[in-house]
């Protein structure tokens, strides 16, 4: 790929290739530094010692390659403009261009001008266009397009037509695309994979579409700090991941292209996950509140002739928001014990649950969080009751009465246990209430671990749960009886209430019964679940659970960096599946890496799809010494690797549907590509697995081709990773992650006798 500034296009061209080479053996680069400049040189050195630089030099000499060609003829101490050595000469600021002079066009501008870079405006009216940020120059398109590498598109996808005409300039640059549509599916295809089919010449990364003109305007503290970017071209996205980060925002990459549409859709949201949770409270709110309305102040009216209405403002509420809240807290633990329930009966914590309590499960925090307000809210009017006119008048006729009628009341020493009790319960459970709301946060959850977070989100929750429920059972102590509180044959509001969150703790209280606990925990216990969930928790800082996946599937979601799966022995079940929502590919690349002694054949990497169980494959052949990549009906084989036992190697295959060749990189070493299957796409339901080799969708498994060792840094693509990429991975220094499988956040099932464990294997 070519990153470099327009207009030597030979010259560049001839960069392209050297480019990572001249990163990756720096001897021989040295003396040509060395000849040249000291800074320069003093660069390599530091980079060839300190490994993890050679990436940052590799993107250096990407983005300065016309720099670099002009240096081969002469010293231009500036070419070195982006090494991290304070040592180099004054940087030289990059040329940026943005077409599109409006909003959001002059906040970026600006901001990229804040942060050291030179800036050309590609406008239709270079010489009318309204005011633009100080120190950028405004030309017609196509000038612009010619001087700078990187172009920022800040116009609407409407009007993108313009564009095809300027493909000759646009060849090889990296494309922006902000834009965002006004309503969802409103075009068949992403802007940005538009744009990619305007322009096939062009590098295509979306990016910046989340953020507003407004908080670019404001500076990074007040803007929302992430940036997502997504996009078919490695460099290219490295080129705008470096250039947001030099912005002050962190960059999250969402993978290829195909994952515009996701980010474009982002901006449209409101608040989606809170959608159902929102709606919930509504539906409870507003009936019980009318209830309420009837039953207290028109029954008043209607039979006792008393007008009561100013209750409406804070009696009212004040029963609505607890009743309310205590509601929506049992709904968080219901599914949780419904879950339970099913796995009871079905024996296995495998299978999948319905759709509709998996939905439930994902909503649980923000139902809890909502709960978790309206309790509050319950607080707040609590504590005006005694400075109430209401209140302060009923007190005050009470004692003016008793005076007058020369009366006394005893002290009812029941009375005061009653209140007392009733007012600590509420206490304890709106502290403990907080606290669930607290630990739910990402950055307190995060830290942490998988024990502690279940310990508060599960015991902690069903004592909260209970104290509240008691609190309220309390409240209505003596009231249940009476036959004056069921006014119009109709219950109390507050009897309401307990219905669910009564069910949820006797159904609790079933599951904590020995027995059935017994059989709950052997479910639970499959295997290497209780191995796996120990070697993680020594981890703890790292490992994070996805609550909601873990109880909805139980499948598991880490980070499993430095650590391994070992297949301990020969079986024909221990397998792990890797879970992804992904379901065609057009191409990609599989990296990882295993430890074996076998002498027969194995299994590296099976996934399979509905129509075909070689859907994608990576296979030892023992018997002939070669590795085979099965591409669903076709295979390539590979002789002449030095695939030895006791090491670890590293195998990364790559493949694409266009050319529909494949090829395979062994331990950082090409192979040839070799023709498999041209045009056809991987697609279908995907069952991914390591451990077994899959003859049917998800079974069939043989236990001469399972695989005995140890797997590592299993990584996807939906994409074929550029040499420099697969160097980097085989190098373990910085590699852009799987966005299809990433080792870093994996969802993966462990089928029995599979283990998690660090992977360090030699003393330091
Ligand atoms: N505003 C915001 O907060 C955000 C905007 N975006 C995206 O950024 C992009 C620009 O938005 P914004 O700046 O608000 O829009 P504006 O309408 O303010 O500016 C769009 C610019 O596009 C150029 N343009 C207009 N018509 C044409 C045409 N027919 N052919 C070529 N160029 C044209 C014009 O520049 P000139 O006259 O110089 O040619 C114009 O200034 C959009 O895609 C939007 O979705 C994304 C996130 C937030
Ligand atoms: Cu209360």
């Amino acid at each position: 790929m070519d990153l470099s500034a327009a207009g030597k296009p030979t010259e560049r061209q001839a960069h392209v290739g050297p480019r990572c080479h001249f990163g990756l053996s720096p001897a021989g680069q040295v003396t040509w530094a060395k000849t040249r400049s000291t800074a320069l040189t003093q660069y390599l050195v530091e980079c060839f010692v300190h490994r993890r630089y050679l990436h940052s030099l590799c993107q250096s000499v990407a983005l300065s390659a016309d720099r670099l060609s002009s240096m081969s003829t002469e010293v231009k101490p500036e070419s070195v403009s982006l090494c991290p050595l304070g040592t180099a000469a004054a940087p030289e600021q990059e040329l940026l261009c943005i077409f599109g002079t409006g909003d959001f066009g002059r906040s970026l501008g600006q901001r990229l001008l804040q942060s050291g870079y030179r800036l050309v405006y590609g406008s239709r009216r270079p010489h009318s266009c309204g005011p633009l940020p100080q120190g950028a120059q405004v030309m017609s398109h196509v000038a612009a397009a010619q001087s700078a590498s990187v172009i920022l598109l800040c116009i609407h996808r409407e009007h993108y037509g313009f564009l095809d005409k300027l493909a000759p300039q646009l060849e090889g640059k990296v494309l922006v695309d902000v834009s965002n549509n006004l309503k969802m599916n409103l075009y068949p295809e992403a802007n940005a994979e538009y744009l990619q089919r305007l322009i096939p010449g062009a590098h295509v990364v979306k990016a910046f579409n989340t953020l507003s003109a407004w908080a670019l305007q404001n500076g990074p503290s007040d803007a929302n700090r992430q940036v997502y970017l997504c996009g078919n071209s490695a460099e290219a996205k490295q080129a705008v991941t470096e250039m947001a980060t030099k912005l002050g925002f962190s960059v999250l990459d969402r993978g290829s292209l195909s994952a515009a549409r996701e980010l474009e859709d982002f901006p449209l949201q409101l608040f989606p996950e809170w959608r159902l949770p929102l709606r919930l409270a509504v539906g409870f709110i507003v009936p019980l509140y009318l209830y309420l309305l009837i039953r207290d102040i028109v029954y008043s009216y209607v039979n006792q002739g008393k007008d009561i209405s100013f209750r409406l403002m804070v009696s009212l509420p004040n029963t609505v928001f607890p009743i309310v809240s205590l509601i929506m807290l049992a709904l968080c633990y219901l599914p949780g014990v419904i879950a339970a329930f099913f796995q009871l009966y079905r024996g296995t914590k495998y299978k999948r649950f319905p759709d509709w309590l998996d939905r439930w499960m994902l909503c649980r925090k923000q139902l809890g969080l909502l709960a978790l307000g309206l309790a509050s809210l319950h607080v707040l009017y609590s504590f005006i009751i005694p400075i109430r006119y209401y209140v302060r008048f009923r007190i005050s006729k009470n004692t003016i009465s008793q005076i007058k009628e020369n009366r006394t009341s005893e002290f009812e020493t029941t009375v005061a246990w009653w209140s007392d009790s009733f007012y600590a319960m509420g206490m304890l459970g709106y502290g403990l209430f907080v606290v669930l709301g607290i630990t739910s946060l990402p950055s307190v959850s995060n830290a942490l671990s998988w024990k502690e977070f279940s310990f508060i989100q599960s015991k902690l929750g069903y004592l909260t749960l209970f104290f509240c429920t008691f609190h309220t059972y309390l409240y209505g102590w003596n009231k249940f009886l009476r036959p004056d509180y069921y006014k119009w044959y109709t219950p109390p509001a507050y009897m309401l209430s307990l219905v669910v969150p009564s069910v949820v703790l006797v159904l609790k209280l079933l599951l904590l019964l020995p027995c059935v606990d017994r059989r709950l925990t052997r479910i639970h216990e499959v295997t290497a679940a209780a191995a796996d969930a120990d070697s993680m928790c020594r981890k703890s800082s790292r490992y994070t659970v996805d609550n909601k996946k873990t109880f909805s599937s139980l499948s598991l979601f880490s980070d499993l960096s430095g650590s391994m799966f070992t297949f301990p022995l020969q079986t024909n079940r221990a397998h792990v599946r890797l879970n992804t929502s992904r379901d065609d590919f057009g191409a990609l690349t599989v990296c990882h890496r295993s430890f074996t002694d076998l002498k027969r054949d194995h299994i590296l990497f099976s996934l399979a799809i509905p129509s075909n169980a070689n859907g994608f494959l990576i296979f030892w052949d023992d018997t002939n010494k070669e590795m085979e990549i099965h591409i669903k009906e076709k295979k390539a084989e590979y002789y002449g690797l030095d695939y030895k036992p006791n090491m670890w190697h590293s195998v990364c295959t790559t493949w694409n549907s266009e050319s529909g060749l494949v090829q395979l990189w062994f331990d950082g070493k090409p192979s040839i590509r070799k023709l498999v299957t041209v045009g056809s796409h991987i697609s279908g339901r995907m069952i991914i697995m390591i451990g077994q080799e899959q003859d049917s969708h998800g079974g069939g498994f043989d236990i001469k081709q399972s695989f005995v060792g140890m797997m590592s840094d299993v990584h996807m693509w939906d994409y074929v990773l550029s040499p420099c990429e697969i160097q980097r991975y085989t190098d373990d220094i910085n590699y852009t992650p799987g966005n299809v499988l990433n080792w870093r956040a994996l969802e993966f099932q462990i089928f029995d006798n599979v283990v998690i464990e660090d992977k360090l294997m030699t003393c330091h």
